[in-house]
């Protein structure tokens, strides 16, 4: 098992209620024929963001532990020594190289792997993908917003939380007047209301037909999700309300919770997945089929990863039936990266590489 790490920036960092993110390190898992149960070489990534996952340092002694564990390759168990709940990035970087090596093996695209081994059918040839608009001001947001839309995006992302609710609401009205009626608008909050300000965005929001507003309440606050979905319900039984009210998503509290306990608590409408918060691509797409049986769509996003992980992250979405926009239209978020994006993006959809494995020899060479 090889690590390289690495560091790429952003030509625009995105600034979110959380902070700005203006760089992404990490590390390339590479392992070899020989190493778990493979024949084939694979290749991973792991790129934590503290928030979602752990810091850059657990991971890097985490995946250091196990390279250095096995004198003789990696064993079959290695996977099983990285906690996803304690050190997901690390976790996704090993899993994503043995999954890689696994579906090259089997002359496979790992989309495919991935759906066989979860009893799902043939993966997508395309993902559906939101734009993604940082915080800005009125006049930035919406000519965001119009680019995206004349570059063929159906659906935009827009952060927001960073700046008061008025200036939010008058973004997300600018945006609505740039796009028209027939995109869809998220808004992400990441986390920066409390359920009094959540609960007025969402009434003053609703006149704006948003398809779902992102963690509008702290990660761990389920049950004050709950209550804006009670809310909304509530409203929907009396038949009062001139407009009807915003679905819920939740992102930083499956980095926070169990799904099960978000799914238990009724917190959520949309589920947003990141592979690298999770654990590895086996655990978000094992994720996306439990929230779909619960009757809560799955989004499959990344923590603005670099190009392996963010090719994975298309391969999960891929398998998941007819899935929602996603949100991995970021590669051009980067000002470099670490090999060409094998996702060309047109008309709001990425293509996906059909293989073998992650993306054929696209990224030979690496790590
Ligand atoms: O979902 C998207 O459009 C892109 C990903 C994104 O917004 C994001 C990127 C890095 C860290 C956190 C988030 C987030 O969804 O909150
Ligand atoms: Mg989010």
């Amino acid at each position: 098992m090889r690590l390289r790490p690495f560091s790429v920036g952003l030509a625009t960092p995105l600034d979110t209620a959380r902070g700005r993110i203006a760089e992404r390190e990490g590390f390339l898992v590479g392992t070899g024929p020989g190493d778990g149960d493979s024949a084939a070489p694979g290749l991973g990534e792991a790129t934590p963001l503290p928030g979602w996952t752990e810091s850059l340092s657990a991971c890097e002694s985490a995946l250091r532990e196990v390279r250095d564990g096995d004198d003789d390759g990696l064993v079959g168990d290695a996977l099983d020594r990285l906690d996803p709940a304690e050190t997901p990035a690390a976790r996704h970087g090993l899993a994503l190289a043995l999954a890689d090596a696994s579906a090259r093996g089997g002359g496979q695209s790992l989309a495919a792997r991935l759906a066989a081994e979860h009893g799902l059918p043939t993966p997508a040839e395309t993902v559906p993908v939101n734009a993604t608009v940082g915080d800005g001001d009125r006049e930035a947001t919406a000519a965001a917003a119009t680019r995206a839309v004349a570059e063929g995006f159906g659906c935009v992302k827009v952060k927001v939380g960073a700046r008061p609710l008025d200036a939010d609401v008058e973004r997300l009205r600018a945006v609505r007047e740039a796009v028209g009626d027939a995109v869809a608008i998220r808004a992400d909050a990441n986390g920066a209301w409390d359920l009094a300000t959540a609960r007025e965005a969402l009434d003053r929001l609703a006149p704006l037909d948003l398809a779902y507003v992102e963690q509008p309440l702290p990660a761990g606050d389920l049950d004050g999700a709950a209550a804006l979905r009670g809310d909304r319900d509530g409203r929907e039984r009396d038949g009062g309300g001139s407009e009807p009210s915003i679905p819920i998503a939740l992102d930083e509290s499956l980095a926070r919770r169990e799904l099960d306990a978000v799914l238990e608590a009724d917190a959520a409408d949309v589920v947003v997945l990141k592979p690298m918060a999770l654990g590895g691509p086996d655990r978000a797409l094992a994720a996306a089929a439990t929230a779909r049986a619960a009757g809560v769509e799955p989004v499959i996003t990344t923590t603005i990863d670099a190009v392996v992980a963010r090719t994975a992250a298309v391969h999960v979405a891929a398998a998941v039936p007819d899935v929602a926009p996603c949100g991995l239209a970021t590669a051009s978020l980067l000002d470099d990266d670490l090999a060409p994006d094998p996702c060309p993006v047109a008309d709001g959809e990425l293509l996906v590489p059909d293989g073998p494995g992650l993306a054929g020899d696209a990224f030979d060479g690496l790590p």
